[in-house]
């Protein structure tokens, strides 16, 4: 993978909502602390103080499609700014629910915002910086589903129909391809158990 100018590594989980990034997060964070790295767990939209509260608008609040994708990125500069660069800086690892990817997949390919504009924001707000690996967590919107369903209560996102869940599964895929030096899909209609001797051969990667 390619070399970064900071010795920590960023890490990012990306998939549909319920493909089990969550469920993944703990483990490989367990993992590269019995390894005795320092790890910094963080999450978007969110991550900051003022990201959470953004966080709360993105989710639950109605809004036109540009100003989603504004709020996202303005998360997104805050949470670069105040824990990623940091924590990167100081040789951390850091571990991060979503990032850029999800922006391409949610706001372009689910809700059709122009490609173009969100590369101007990708190259505004971060453009040095790229996650070292991105752990896709790939399955149907189908299965997805059923898992969230008997798991917990939709947010705006989650309650969007198969359509539009297929629409972001496969700009995910478009990007995996475009990315394949950063990428790696992880097939997660497997049991939870499978998918975890994956991530580890993966980490391992990283050195
Ligand atoms: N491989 C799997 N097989 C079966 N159930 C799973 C698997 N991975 C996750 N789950 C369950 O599916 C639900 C959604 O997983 P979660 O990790 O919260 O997804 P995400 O963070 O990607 O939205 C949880 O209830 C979790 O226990
Ligand atoms: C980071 C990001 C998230 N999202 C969406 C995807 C998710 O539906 C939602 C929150 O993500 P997530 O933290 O995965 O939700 P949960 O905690 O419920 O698993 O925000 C975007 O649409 N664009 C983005 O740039």
């Amino acid at each position: 993978m390619e070399q970064k100018n900071h010795s920590g590594r960023f890490i990012t989980f990306e998939g549909i909502d319920g493909a089990g990034k969550s469920t993944h997060i703990q483990f490989v964070t367990d993992l590269l602390r019995a390894d005795n790295r320092q790890v910094v767990v963080t999450r978007e939209p969110g991550g900051t103080v003022l990201g959470e509260k953004l966080r709360e608008m993105l989710l639950h609040d109605k809004m036109n499609l540009e100003t989603e994708a504004l709020l996202m990125f303005a998360a997104r500069r805050e949470h670069i700014a105040e824990v990623i660069e940091p924590a990167l800086q100081r040789g951390d690892w850091v571990i991060s629910d979503r990032f850029t990817d999800a922006s391409f997949a949610y706001q372009g390919g689910g809700r059709g915002l122009d490609l173009h504009k969100m590369r101007q924001l990708e190259e505004w707000v971060h453009p040095h910086l790229q996650p070292d690996l991105t752990l896709l967590f790939d399955v149907s919107p189908e299965v997805a589903q059923a898992r969230l369903e008997a798991a917990r209560s939709p947010d705006k996102f989650e309650r969007e129909k198969s359509g539009f869940f297929n629409r972001v599964r496969d700009e995910y895929l478009r990007r995996a391809k475009e990315f394949p030096d950063r990428f790696r899909v992880i097939d997660s209609s497997r049991s939870i158990e499978a998918i975890r001797e994956t991530i580890k051969g993966l980490i391992g990667e990283l050195g």
